[in-house]
């Protein structure tokens, strides 16, 4: 099936390379002339596990093209994927403009049937605007639908998510559009994902539903892990005894510094907001949102209560990134602390595998922010290491090597990279998340 793809961002393009791969035609449509150019010479504007491969052979494959002509883009096929960003208002509602210049450009450009499908995460009931704003601006007799198929892949694993779905979920109103999509997700129900058919406002509910709900087991476990430091339990063994229960489910139940990302932070808000507009006071997300925000604050005692005082502290960081296997650094923890940090006088020395560049244009390098190739150069001379993302290449660090190379051993971890037990063996003064 031929298929195109409006945004090239972190969902337009795995969804647009994974098309590809399932055999389809596909052609992406990014705004930003220099995405494509790049992308046109096979280099990925994003750091994706996998996608660099799905990109290389659909390009090298003819199945996969790049353009920044909305109007061929959209007659180009049937089915139109609106993958741009909805980004956070002021008020916390989602930022729609995005998605309403797509419908408005495909209404203006499309000479014949379209099947207009929302992949960006939007409220509820935005697929009745999507349809307006395309009556409005068509203007002729053709023929179009609107479907909602959100879509549920997390950043450093989303090739994998995209081909090895929880659940695929498709709101639409008629037998065509629901024939467009069932044939499109053959290649993945065939192999056992499940495809689950909704109306498309039941669609988009279903996906800020999810996140919400991931972020209060995230907020629920933060604040266990707090009660676990005061009273001398271990997070790590609570979330595994709550986990064997199948009600509850062991992932997402990782204590830390608290979420961040491009998604969760916005959607709770968009969630609020979307109930506070029918009436409805979702008060249980205002907390999970608040004690979400507490973890910063949380971790700078932790830093204080080991360093006693900031004032000239060489300070190394391990992870900038707002999880590990992304370049992405929005809403990541890592923005609120180093600032915190530097505004305490810490000297600090930054290192993360694939998050450094886009870090050091928000914050740029100077005398009292550095940053380093390698994680080893971050620690030399250190009095603390500070590790805010859990990547798998500190986990696996030599850390007798650290210890070393460290002024101090001192080593204040917000993911709960190591075991206590092993660290204080090796030397180190071991500060963690929920584990006195
Ligand atoms: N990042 C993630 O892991 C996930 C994101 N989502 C949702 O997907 C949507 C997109 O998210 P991301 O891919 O992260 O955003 P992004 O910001 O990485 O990508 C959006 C892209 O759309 C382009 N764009 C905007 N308007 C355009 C237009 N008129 N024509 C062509 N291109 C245009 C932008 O230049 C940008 O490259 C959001 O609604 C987000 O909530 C859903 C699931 C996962
Ligand atoms: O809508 C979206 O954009 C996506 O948002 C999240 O995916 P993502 O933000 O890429 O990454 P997650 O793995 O969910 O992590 C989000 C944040 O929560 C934190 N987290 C996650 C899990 C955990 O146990 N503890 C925890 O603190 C991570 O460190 C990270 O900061 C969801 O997991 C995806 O299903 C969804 O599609």
């Amino acid at each position: 099936m031929r298929v195109t793809v409006i945004g090239g961002g972190y969902v337009g393009l795995v969804t647009g390379a994974c098309f590809s791969h399932l055999g389809n035609e596909v052609l992406i449509v990014e705004k930003v002339p220099e995405k494509v150019e790049k992308l046109r010479r096979g280099e990925s504007p994003i750091y994706e596990p996998g996608l660099d491969e799905l990109l290389k052979e659909g390009i090298e494959g003819g199945s996969l093209r790049f353009t920044t002509d909305i109007e061929e883009g959209v007659n180009f096929s049937d089915v139109v994927f609106i993958c741009v960003g909805t980004p956070s208002l002021p008020d916390g509602s989602a930022d729609l403009s995005q998605v309403e210049e797509v419908a408005r450009l495909t209404a203006k450009s499309m000479k014949s049937y379209k099947l207009l499908v929302e992949k960006s995460t939007v409220p509820v009931n935005t697929h009745q605007l999507v349809k307006k704003t395309v009556q409005r601006y068509l203007g002729r007799d053709i023929p179009f639908d609107v479907a909602s198929n959100p879509e549920f892949l997390r950043e450093g694993s989303a090739v994998y998510d995209f081909l090895n779905p929880d659940r695929i979920v498709v709101g639409v109103e008629g037998d065509k559009a629901r024939e467009i999509m069932e044939e499109l997700y053959r290649p993945l129900t065939e192999r056992g994902f499940p495809l689950l058919v909704t109306d498309p406002a039941t669609a988009e509910l279903i996906k800020h539903a999810s996140n919400s709900f991931l972020a209060m087991k995230i907020s629920f476990i933060n604040m266990v892990a707090d009660l676990c430091e005061r009273t001398g339990a271990d997070i790590e063994l609570v979330a595994e005894g709550m986990g064997y229960d199948k009600r509850i489910g062991r992932a997402f139940l990782n204590a830390g510094i608290g979420y961040g990302g491009s998604c969760f932070p916005k959607d709770v808000k968009a969630f609020i907001k979307i109930a506070e507009d029918v009436g409805l006071d979702f008060g249980l997300l205002r907390e999970v949102e608040k004690i979400n925000s507490e973890r910063i604050g949380r971790f700078i005692e932790k830093v204080l209560n080991a360093l006693w005082t900031l004032k000239d502290k060489k300070i190394a960081v391990w992870g900038l990134a707002f999880k590990p296997n992304t370049d992405d650094i929005r809403e990541a923890p890592s923005l609120k602390l180093i600032p915190e940090l530097l505004k305490k006088g810490a000297r600090i020395r930054a290192y993360d595998p694939k998050a450094m560049e886009n870090f050091s244009r928000v914050f740029l390098p100077g005398d009292d922010l550095m940053y380093v190739q390698d994680k080893y150069e971050a620690v030399k001379g250190a009095e603390a290491l500070l590790i805010l993302t859990e990547w798998e290449e500190f986990a696996k660090a030599d850390m007798e090597k650290v210890r070393e190379l460290m002024e101090l051993p001192i080593v204040v971890d917000g993911r709960n990279v190591f075991k206590p037990n092993h660290m204080r063996a090796l030397g180190f003064e071991y500060y963690s998340i929920g584990r006195s």
